[in-house]
Formats: structure tokens, sequence, C-alpha cells
């Protein structure tokens, strides 16, 4: 069957037009949502934990923050965009004191409802909006006309209203303007854990670190390794994103499509799948969720530890140093 897609048409501001809306959160996908709901006309106040670096940002944007709890009081929908793994704190110590029968819980990723962390009582509406895309782009696509495509999906519907609250939250942070498919919490937190995993955060960067590091030690400058395996990346999927794979394949040479279509095969192969599979495997067990957790527990060591050898490798060196000459390069309007 193929997915319904819903745009502006199908979604009323109206629905959420007299309530009160608190975004819990002023980060990546934070300070997007909150700009791109008011801009909308809605009714928004930033609730915060801190009067940090998120509070004086907030303030710069226009907002009065307030405490997170003080937020929650005042509020018909409260949104989720602290990070997944603080949202149950958040949950357990700010919001649900202060819940109301018929109030609004709203995430953008399903990782704490799915994996049961949050269980909220059933006299509430749980929703989400999952954009598809990083934060600053949610923003950036709605200040210039256009909107990053979202997945919308109902978890509890004590109102009977939470599908026409999602798709008018949709369309106050611009998806509609593209589309919004409808999917479960299930499925949306298994596919997008997938997806960061296995292409678009870890796949991607290893396999343009692995191509870097091929060539380096084959004896190529690194300058050149980095122009080939890592800069030209952008302007290749900047092609698959306009016109698709055939059109990517137009664009470059025979010798580039003969080279591509036999060794991208022969890389990218069965076994390969297997991990695949294997990662797929991990998500929807939970153990992945579980080994996130405990990590999380010890002060998220691997991440610090991997956040600094990406920082300090070759490939990254070589990135600031060609970083002038890049930046000349951009096109200017
Ligand atoms: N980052 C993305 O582009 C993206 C895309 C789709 C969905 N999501 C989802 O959106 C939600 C928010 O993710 P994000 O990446 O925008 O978060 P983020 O890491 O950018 O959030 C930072 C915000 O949370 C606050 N915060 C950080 N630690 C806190 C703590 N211990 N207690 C209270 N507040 C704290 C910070 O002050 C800041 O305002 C998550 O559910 C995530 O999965 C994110
Ligand atoms: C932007 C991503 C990777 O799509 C999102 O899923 C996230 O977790 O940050
Ligand atoms: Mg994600
Ligand atoms: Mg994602």
């Amino acid at each position: 069957m193929v997915a319904k897609i819903y745009t502006d048409q199908d979604a009323n501001l109206d629905k959420i037009k007299n309530k009160k809306i608190a975004v819990l959160g002023y980060g990546s996908q934070g300070r997007a949502w909150a700009l791109n709901l008011r801009d909308s006309g809605l009714n928004v106040t930033v609730g915060l934990e801190r009067e940090g670096n998120s509070w004086k940002q907030a303030e710069k944007d226009g907002f009065k923050p307030v405490h997170t709890e003080e937020a929650v009081k005042n509020a018909d929908i409260v949104i989720f965009l602290v990070p997944d793994m603080v949202q149950r704190y958040v949950y357990l110590e700010k919001v649900k004191p202060y819940l109301k029968e018929g109030m609004d819980l709203v995430f953008a990723h399903g990782f704490n409802i799915h994996y049961r962390l949050i269980e909220p009582p059933k006299n509430v509406d749980v929703y989400m909006v999952a954009p598809k895309g990083p934060g600053p782009t949610v923003r950036d696509f709605y200040t210039k006309g256009g909107g990053v495509p979202s997945l919308i999906a109902v978890h509890q519907d004590y109102s009977g209203e939470a599908k026409e609250k999602a798709l008018a939250i949709a369309k106050g942070i611009g998806s509609t303007r593209a589309g919004v498919i409808e999917t479960t919490f299930k499925e949306e937190t298994e596919t997008d854990l997938f997806g960061e995993q296995t292409t678009l955060v870890g796949g991607v960067m290893e396999l343009m670190r692995s191509a870097f590091k091929t060539l380096v030690d084959l004896g190529y400058q690194p300058e050149v390794a980095y122009f080939e395996t890592i800069n030209e990346m952008k302007m290749i999927v900047d092609i698959i994103y306009d016109k698709g794979f055939s059109g990517m394949l137009k664009a470059v040479s025979d010798t580039a499509k003969y080279g591509g279509l036999t060794s991208g095969k022969y890389e990218i192969n069965e076994d390969v799948r297997k991990r695949m599979l294997e990662i797929a495997e991990k998500i929807r067990s939970g153990k992945f969720a579980e080994e996130w957790i405990e990590e999380y527990g010890r002060g998220s060591p691997t991440i610090k530890e991997g956040m600094e050898e990406v920082e300090n490798s070759l490939e990254e060196q070589t990135g600031r140093r060609l970083k002038e000459l890049i930046e000349r390069g951009k096109p200017k309007s």
C-alpha cells in the first residue's frame, strides 16, 4: 500500500491556535520548533532547566524562557525537545506532578515511549511529530518558505483529536509544506535509529573516513584524499537529493558509472547487509536502547572518546586546513 501524504490543506492550525504550547529544551530541534511555531502564529513558551546557554539563546531570539515546571503548569501542550536520555527525568520530576486531564504530550522521536521509559496516564494525548532532518535545517527551510518532511504518530488518543493536533503541529513547524506521513511510535523509533546508525551518521561518516585512510595509507596526499572522499560527497549527495540516483549517474562520466556500478556492489556486499540486519535486530530487541542507557549512566565515555578521536583525526585536520579554500568556493547567493 502506498503511504498517504498529508500536506498544508490536510492540516488546520486552528486545532491548536488557542492552546498554550510549552517547548521544553532549546537545542537543535527545540530552537527550530519554538521559532517556527511562533512564526506560525502560535502561543509558545520555552521551558528550561537552568539559566545557561540555551536560556541566553532563547532570550536573544525574543522569548522569555521560564523554568520547566512553570512552563508545564501553564501549558495545554508539552513538547519534549530535551535529549532522549533526559526526557524520563524531566517527565518524572517536572511534568508528571503537574499533568492535567486532556493535556498533550508531544515527542519528536519515539524512543522514550516505545521503550517504556515514559508511561503517561490514560487521560492525556500522546503523539509524535518527527522531522526527518536536523533541527537547524527545520528552521532554515521554514524561513526560506519550505519545510522538512515529518512523520506523525499517535500513541494515545484521549481527546479523539490527537491526529489532527499532530498535523497542526507539523504544519506549525513547516512540515506539511513538504509532506507528512503517518507511522507508529515503533516504526519511527526503529527506523530512525537504524537510519542514523547505518547510513546518515555512522555509515556515511565511516565510509568516507575508510576511503580517506585507504588513500593516505597508500601514500597519496591527504589534501587530494580529502577532496576525493569527503569534500565532493556534498556535491554528489546534492544531485541525488535533486534528481535521484539515476540523475546522479547521468551527471557523472561513463567511467564513473561503470566503476561505481561494479565496485560499489563489490564493496557494499552481502556481508555488509548481514551487519545491517544485526544492527536492526539490536534495535528491535531493545538491546541498543539498554546499551545506550547504560553508556549515558556512566557519563557517555564512548561519545567523549569517539568525538575526541574524530576531532584529532588526520581527515579533520586536513579539512580544517582546507576550510578557507572550501569557504571561498561556496556559491555566493
Ligand atoms: N537533533 C535533531 O536534529 C533531531 C532530529 C529529529 C528528532 N530529534 C529528537 O528531538 C529531541 C531533542 O533532540 P535534540 O537533538 O534537539 O536535543 P539537544 O541535545 O539539542 O537538546 C538540547 C536542549 O536540552 C537541554 N538539556 C540538555 N541536557 C539537559 C538536562 N540534563 N536537563 C534538562 N535539559 C537539558 C539543553 O539546555 C538544550 O536546551 C530528541 O527526542 C531527538 O531524538 C532530534
Ligand atoms: C538528524 C537525525 C540523525 O535524523 C535525528 O534522527 C537525530 O537523532 O539527530
Ligand atoms: Mg534520531
Ligand atoms: Mg532522524
